[in-house]
């Protein structure tokens, strides 16, 4: 069964172009898949129309099994907060919270994600501090508040916020755009290595054709996407 599918995908911003017009899409449990494509094509608002952060304006999406297209915001926040994991290209991470706090906030939303990082290590707080170990964070960081790490520690806080609790699935869009080649292999390297410890589906997002090479599924999304909107000056 796929983990996320998506089917007769479409989408529009307001008063906008049609920008997303996908058959379909879909990855298989502890997949990893570099999806690419110039700026604009879509790539973000393809993320966040799996995510449920966007609605689409036709077509199906089921997270693992379960449709998330149809549903009210809170059950869809809820099967969000159960079943995903988010590295966004700005991290998201709440400056003024703690890094153990924000790697701890899945767990707070989602009961799920908190029961399954209890049964992996014996309570939420014990899996946040072995992520973070594991991550290269050590724990004399974990109480700082996360808006004063550097921005390679802030990514590496946001990938143990997304994997905390072993969602089936990881998005991560442009999650190494803003470090250099080596600092972007070796945080491909803790994603990989952290999505088959638990086994999630990784689907990684960039503009970046030069990191493909680490992913043995590659999708062009102008190739896979039947509305071709214009690609946004250089
Ligand atoms: N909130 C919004 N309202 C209206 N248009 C938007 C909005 N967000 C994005 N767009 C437009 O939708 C198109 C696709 O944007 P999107 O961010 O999905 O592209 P992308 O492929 O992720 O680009 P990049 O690689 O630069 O991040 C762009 O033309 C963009 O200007």
């Amino acid at each position: 069964m796929p983990v996320v599918s998506a089917t007769a995908l479409r989408f529009a911003y307001r008063g906008g172009p049609q920008l997303i017009d996908l058959p379909s899409f879909a990855l298989d449990a502890g997949e990893s898949v570099f999806l690419h494509g110039p700026s604009g094509c879509g790539k973000s608002t393809l993320i966040n129309l799996l995510a449920g952060t966007l609605t689409p304006g036709a077509g199906r999406i089921e997270i693992a099994g379960q449709a998330l297209t149809g549903l009210a915001r809170g059950r869809r926040d809820r099967l969000r907060g159960d079943h995903l994991g988010l590295i966004f290209q700005q991290f998201n991470l709440l400056p003024f919270l703690s890094v153990r706090e924000n790697v701890l906030l899945p767990c707070r939303f989602s009961a799920r994600r908190a029961a399954q990082a209890s049964r992996a290590v014996g309570s939420p707080l014990a899996a946040a501090q072995a992520l973070l170990e594991r991550l290269g964070l050590d724990r004399r960081l974990h109480g700082r508040a996360a808006g004063t790490l550097s921005v390679g520690q802030q990514q590496r806080v946001a990938a143990a916020r997304a994997l905390i609790g072993s969602p089936e699935l990881v998005l991560a869009d442009e999650p190494t755009s803003a470090l250099d080649a080596a600092a972007q292999q070796a945080f491909i390297d803790l994603l990989f290595e952290q999505c088959a410890a638990t086994g999630a589906a990784l689907l990684f997002v960039s503009h970046d054709q030069r990191l493909a090479s680490r992913f043995l599924r590659v999708e062009s999304l102008p190739e896979l996407n039947r509305a071709h909107p214009a690609p946004l000056p250089a």
